[in-house]
């Protein structure tokens, strides 16, 4: 979520690439014209690389951001390629869908990642043309495509590109096959000028060897078309043995693991059968099936004891059902991770704690307690279903910006690229796609057809919906934010530039008031209770954090009016109000700057008129907009030691917030000892909160003290989504209230 934004410039940028597709939208029906020959099309595309080379960022007005965008929707071709007709180049239309159709054409370039993936290709009449694709194809082929590479493309659609004029583009994974030299398709003009052309002889053996001389080449992609043309040639057993045996290894190696399972479920008995049986744990690791990828290695080491391979693998998976079964996660070594690696992709299982998903009653589904539990207790810890982080080589952390008219919405960050390895992870992986079809599209309609002619077919717009819906940003570690200029293993500043879906996240809806609050360390999300919660309770996240100046907020992204009794108070006061209220505030924070005893007086005063502003009970509706004011106070008075003072704005801040107190001693509560009543809204900030009190009632009630410091822990914990890195992260701050406690010796069981 939170990653969305509306600003001048985006507008700007949005209305721009509206204007350019109005202009493409006059072309349409119009006879596809060559303006270049071919020799002219090739030299323009040497200028184009060349180009795009010397403008990393990107040739939009938005300067060095590498900008993108998201075409007008339409789906996926869903017609078998028997019931396609074939067209040449000259016959297409400008902006038509050229249903029933296909092109079969051939690269007459390497292909360049330009804005997509960009290569020229010419048909059967030396006609040619520029080809426009996604990244993920090639990442679902070798990783490249060079020259004499054979393309077909189904239901082609010719429009005007930005930057590269005109050309075919091709928007979903499906729509464009790599089709081997060997098939009969290939024209055999074409076939003739490239190796491997004379195959109609061929015999499973000799198809065979080309599949492993593939594997060792690194052509994954080119090896199982290769092997399953071997046994398409009537193996003998054995050659079937080992045909199956090495495509599922590239299977493997391309990351297929669903084709991978099958192949290796499907060898018999005999030679290689171990490695085999090993390859099939290991997937079934990768799906994150531990308990049967665990039989798996329990098999192998009860067949060889001595087999290190084995025991090794069974620890890990072992481990990682720990994690999924039993929540025994070691956090710092996670926090350790994440802080190292980049990408940050810990290989952690998801466990799923005390909720389940359920009807809500207008908000479709929402995610609800099965039981009792406490603030801090553990409700969820998700590995990413994908994740994607900016390059650290890029100038800006925040250079990447996705525009969509369909949405009218600009992202910042690796939306893009999340979109890629979501659509690759599914093509490649068909029995995932309902873990992310099945997630909130808005009403988009989903294609009825999970494949064609045996190939999966995606959507890149519903996936594009999906995450623009269930979309997190996320920072390298939740702990960053309580780390003045954190940076991460990018050595980028540890802000929201990383983005993931996480599934069973994405089943929670919003509200201002939530009652979790979720957490990242790497790719897993923490979410934890942020109070204490009922069974049978539906659990809130913000989506977007409440706004500090109390005004109102904008979820038209996601097609909902927050309905919370803040959103319902903002709503029902005046502008005038509103606008006075951001007025007072930045008056505050000019007195505050001038460090002057009077000026602390004028900063109290005009928080006074602030909560004036504020007709309703506190029980009714939460003073969000005093939560900085009074904490900036706090901190100040906290800095001249005036303890009394900065414990006395804390307490207000945090009542402002819907925390309900008792036991400080600072409003003449003495008997008993500090507790919190009720929980109100956890912020990142709450912990310096806690710790400003807790300094404050050290000198007065040092057990006091203690107590507040243990909740400062406990927001912590929901906040980072782990305890034990906070004495490090708060060091100095508790460096003085560790002194105290060992000059006084007074305070027994105080734990920093
Ligand atoms: C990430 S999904 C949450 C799960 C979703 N309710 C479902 O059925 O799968 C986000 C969508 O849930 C709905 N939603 C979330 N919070 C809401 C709220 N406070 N009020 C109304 N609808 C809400 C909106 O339709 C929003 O686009």
């Amino acid at each position: 979520m939170d990653r969305f934004f509306h600003d001048p410039e985006s507008e700007k940028l949005l209305r721009e690439h509206n204007q350019a597709l109005e202009a493409a939208e006059a072309l349409k029906g119009k006879q596809f014209k060559p303006a270049l020959t071919r020799d002219e099309l090739l030299r323009k595309f040497i200028f184009w690389q060349k180009r795009s080379k010397d403008q990393p960022g990107g040739q939009d007005s938005a300067g060095m951001v590498d900008v993108s965008f998201a075409p007008p929707i339409y789906p996926p071709c869903l017609a078998s390629l028997k019931d396609l007709k074939r067209v040449m180049i000259k016959d297409l239309l400008f902006e038509t869908h050229h249903r029933g159709s296909y092109i079969l054409v051939r690269s007459i370039t390497r292909a360049e990642k330009m804005a997509a993936v960009t290569v020229i290709v010419e048909d059967e009449q030396k006609h040619a043309i520029p080809l426009r694709m996604l990244n993920e194809k090639l990442s679902c082929h070798d990783g490249f495509a060079g020259k004499g590479e054979i393309l077909l493309v189904k239901e082609p659609y010719l429009t005007l590109i930005p930057g590269v004029e005109y050309g075919i583009k091709v928007d979903h994974i499906s729509d464009i096959m790599f089709i081997p030299m060997f098939d009969n398709m290939v024209p055999s003009a074409w076939r003739e000028q490239l190796p491997e052309h004379e195959t109609s002889q061929w015999t499973a053996g000799n198809w065979l060897s080309m599949g492993i001389e593939n594997i060792n080449w690194g052509r994954f992609y080119s090896a199982t078309a290769r092997c399953s043309k071997g046994l398409e040639c009537s193996p003998t057993e054995e050659e079937r043995h080992y045909l199956l045996y090495y495509r599922g290894m590239a299977f493997f190696k391309a990351h297929e693991w669903d084709a991978c399972l099958r192949d290796l479920d499907a060898i018999p008995a005999g030679p290689k059968s171990e490695i085999a049986l090993r390859g099939k744990g290991q997937t079934l690791y990768y799906l994150q099936r531990f308990r049967e990828s665990c039989d798996v290695f329990i098999e192998l080491c009860k067949k060889d004891p001595e087999d290190v391979n084995a025991k090794n693998d069974l620890r890990e998976a072992i481990v990682r059902l720990a994690e999924q079964k039993k929540c025994l996660y070691n956090f710092k070594d996670m926090q350790e991770k994440a802080s190292k690696t980049h990408p940050p992709l810990l290989g952690h299982g998801t466990w799923i704690g005390p909720v389940t998903v359920r009807q809500t009653e207008s908000q479709g589904r929402g995610l609800f307690t099965t039981q009792a539990v406490k603030a801090g207790d553990l409700l969820l810890c998700e590995k990413a279903f994908a994740y994607a982080t900016e390059h650290p080589s890029k100038p800006k952390w925040n250079s990447s910006l996705h525009i969509n008219t369909e949405l009218w919405t600009t992202t910042r960050g690796g939306q893009l690229a999340l979109a890629s390895s979501i659509v690759e992870k599914l093509y490649k992986n068909p029995s995932l796609t309902s873990t992310i079809t099945n997630l909130y599209s808005s009403g988009f309609k989903q294609v009825s057809t999970e494949s064609v002619d045996g190939n999966p077919v995606v959507d890149t717009f519903q996936i594009a919906r999906i995450i623009s819906l269930n979309g997190f940003g996320s920072p390298t570690s939740s702990r960053g934010n309580h780390i003045p200029d954190a940076l991460d293993a990018s050595g980028s500043p540890e802000k929201l530039h990383n983005c993931g879906i996480w599934p069973n996240a994405s089943t929670i809806n919003h509200s201002c008031m939530s009652n979790a609050h979720r957490a990242f360390i790497g790719d897993m999300m923490i979410i934890r209770a942020a109070d204490d919660i009922p069974a049978d309770t539906e659990l809130t996240m913000w989506y977007m954090l409440p706004s500090p100046e109390n005004q109102p907020m904008d979820f038209r992204h996601w097609g909902f009016e927050c309905s919370c009794a803040m959103c319902a108070d903002i709503r029902a006061t005046e502008p005038r109000v509103l606008e006075m209220r951001v007025r007072q505030r930045e008056q505050i924070a000019i007195a505050l700057d001038n460090n002057s005893t009077l000026s602390h007086e004028r900063a109290e005063m005009l928080v006074e008129r602030l909560a004036e502003t504020y007709p309703r009970p506190l029980d009714q509706v939460l003073r969000l907009g005093l939560w900085e004011p009074l904490t900036l106070i706090a901190g100040v008075y906290g800095r001249r030691k005036e303890w009394e003072k900065a414990g006395k704005a804390v307490i207000r801040a945090l009542e402002g917030v819907g925390f309900v107190l008792e036991g400080s001693g600072l409003e003449g509560d003495v008997e008993g000892p500090f507790v919190v009543k009720k929980w109100g809204l956890v912020m990142d900030n709450l912990v310096v909160a806690w710790i400003i009190l807790c300094r404050s009632l050290l000198r007065v009630a040092p057990e006091r003290a203690m107590q507040v410091e243990r909740y400062a822990r406990m927001t912590y914990l929901i906040c980072v989504g782990e305890e034990g890195s906070f004495d490090a992260t708060y060091e100095m701050s508790l460096k003085e209230v560790r002194q105290f406690c060992s000059e006084e010796g007074q305070v027994e069981g105080w734990v920093v």
